[in-house]
């Protein structure tokens, strides 16, 4: 770790590889950047979230950078499918460090050719329907008019954090998920009739030179995305800081009353405080799951006994288990 709080490779005989999800501005990008020292790492844009762990899995990367939680719209479910490992194509790879990122939305488009003509709709009013009888108001209104917008592209996790605005100002506008945001910025910039519209960051206005029509769109302005960085293998140094979180996947007999709550219950007896629970289906039997388990403490820092006493305790209550990381706590509380 250097003193700037960022990884370095320690190492100049080849330049490791840092892959993200991209392209080029996309927040997992922005993330990436701010954890590694960028003269010291080739940074390496992914189509998915797939090709980010083919590549740490492959040893074609050193490092990978992906998104795993929202604090407005929860999981990433793509990155919890990967962590599932149901086939096995990723038995090497850990979690080994997180990475907070505050996230600001934008509307990016192509200003309306009309748009002496066709100003924004300031005012944020909701019709009020039976089932929303008093609708939201957005925190913002747009920069300019969206009137054009025929079509909206992004990650379907920016839709999620931005449904106010949406419904207040492109209710209707046909919505298409894509890879990532910078991705969404692209569409709109190959798009040659201007209608189309992306929800994606200031900087990807930037570099796909687009115009923001509005800005800060986002439902809350806490929003923030939390990115895992993956390695093959485990980071002896990872999770060695005063504070240390960990992530476990699980899955339990759904028959055994109890069976979850036992689980749980082994961290608690140990002191060992939980930060998220997740799950995702087993695709082995319907309506079954894994389980996705993070709890503070390390398994390669562990003084106490306690993340071991805790581990060693679990082999009673699960099906199967697998560690998948411990790294060092970078929430500012
Ligand atoms: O699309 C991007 O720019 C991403 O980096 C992905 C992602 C995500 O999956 O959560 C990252 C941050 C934002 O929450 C929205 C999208």
């Amino acid at each position: 770790m250097a003193s700037n709080g960022k990884i370095s490779n320690g190492d100049d005989a080849h330049t490791p590889v840092v892959s993200f999800l991209g392209p080029v501005s996309s927040y997992t990008h922005q993330a990436a950047l701010g954890c590694f020292e960028s003269d010291r790492y080739d940074y390496r844009p992914e189509v998915t979230i797939t090709d980010v762990f083919e590549a740490v899995q492959s040893g074609e990367s050193a490092l990978g950078v992906v998104p795993f939680e929202n604090s407005t719209n929860g999981a990433v479910i793509f990155t919890l499918e990967l962590l599932a490992d149901r086939h096995k194509r990723f038995p090497d790879i850990h979690v080994c460090g997180e990475a907070y990122l505050d996230v600001r939305h934008c509307v990016l488009g192509k200003k309306s050719r009309r748009q002496s003509t066709d100003s924004p709709d300031m005012s944020g009013a909701c019709t009020p329907t039976l089932s929303a009888p008093s609708p939201l108001k957005p925190r913002t209104s747009p920069l300019h008019s969206l009137k054009h917008v025929k079509r909206l592209y992004s990650h379907p996790q920016a839709f999620g954090q931005c449904e106010t605005f949406l419904q207040a100002y492109l209710k209707g506008v046909e919505r298409i998920d894509v890879s990532s945001t910078s991705r969404a910025a692209e569409m709109v910039k190959e798009d040659t009739t201007g209608t189309s519209a992306a929800i994606a960051s200031s900087l990807a206005a930037e570099v796909h030179d687009v115009d923001i029509l509005a800005k800060g769109i986002e439902d809350r302005e806490d929003n923030t995305t939390r990115f895992f960085i993956l390695k093959k293998g485990v980071d002896v140094d990872a999770g060695s800081g005063r504070k240390a979180k960990s992530l476990i996947s699980f899955t339990v007999d759904h028959s055994t009353p109890g069976a979850l709550a036992s689980v749980l219950h082994c961290f608690q007896i140990y002191g060992l405080n939980l930060t998220s629970i997740n799950s995702r289906p087993t695709k082995v039997v319907p309506f079954q799951y894994i389980f996705f388990l993070e709890f503070e403490g390390s398994k390669m820092h562990d003084d106490s006994g306690r993340v071991k006493r805790t581990l060693d305790a679990l082999g009673d209550y699960v099906q199967s288990w697998r560690w998948l990381g411990s790294w060092d706590d970078k929430l500012v509380r």
